[in-house]
């Protein structure tokens, strides 16, 4: 469904992807980790069309995407959350989704009908005029989620929806990323909460300054020496 080959991007001195290549299958729960600074969320800037690869390709669905711009992409079925999350904060949670939902429709109605039916689908269980700049983070994040689920995505990137939340919020998160992939939606996400990666992933890319260290099944990642080093840094010298 989505190719990455060899994309390389840099910002002034600093080659912050080098020569990345992945690929996410159909139905696929792929996963993204590294430490901070790894090139995680550059990596989805590049493909979601905010910032244009240096070199290398990125394909969709056949179709080459490197150098289309962030609406298009979102047009061609990939949606993406930001890592912080920025409601336009004077709309309620409805007008919110249904900035998405316009993208597929001119109506109205029909962009109502669909933003209220993703809202249920998150579990956003506030009035849907409540004004985004009242909601809890916990809620803020599904609402993040479903902005971009009103997109309708075949391909939906996660950038740590899960930062911030308690244990019973991220419980309630995997399960709504799990019902998604049950839809038919393929799921790149990253995530600093291991335990919640381990759990989602089908496979899992470790970058670690901009490089690929390894990709493989969650088990195969958790055990390897050299994703272990990357995480512990010069600690695990001292
Ligand atoms: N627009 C930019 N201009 C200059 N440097 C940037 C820019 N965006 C990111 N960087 C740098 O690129 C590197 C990778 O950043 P990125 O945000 O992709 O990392 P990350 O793996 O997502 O980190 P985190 O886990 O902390 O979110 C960092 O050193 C960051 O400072």
């Amino acid at each position: 469904m989505l190719e990455v080959n060899n994309l390389v991007k840099s910002f002034g001195g600093l080659q912050v992807t080098k020569k990345v290549s992945f690929e996410v299958k159909k139905g696929e729960i792929f996963g993204i980790i590294g430490p901070n600074g790894a090139g995680k969320t550059t990596m989805f800037n590049q493909i979601s069309g905010f910032i244009k690869p240096d070199s290398g390709s990125i394909t969709f669905k056949g179709n080459s995407i490197e150098k289309r711009s962030p609406k298009d992409i979102c047009k061609l079925g990939i949606g993406r959350t930001f890592q912080i999350a920025q409601p336009f904060p004077k709309m309620s949670v409805l007008e919110n989704v249904m900035v998405g939902s316009l993208l597929r429709t001119k109506s109205i109605n029909q962009a109502r009908e669909k933003a209220k039916e993703v809202l249920d689908f998150v579990q956003l269980n506030v009035p849907y005029d409540t004004p985004s700049s009242n909601l809890t983070i916990s809620d803020r994040k599904r609402l993040e989620v479903a902005k971009a689920l009103a997109t309708e995505p075949e391909l939906i990137l996660l950038d740590e929806v899960m930062a911030g939340l308690n244990q019973t919020g991220v419980k309630e998160f995997i399960n709504l990323i799990f019902e998604l992939k049950k839809r038919g939606t393929s799921v790149l996400i990253i995530e600093h909460i291991m335990e919640a990666m381990m759990t989602l992933s089908d496979r899992i890319l470790v970058l670690n300054y901009g490089e690929e260290v390894l990709t493989g099944k969650p088990q195969e990642v958790a055990n390897n020496p050299k994703v272990i080093e990357a995480y512990l840094g010069d600690e695990i010298h001292a």
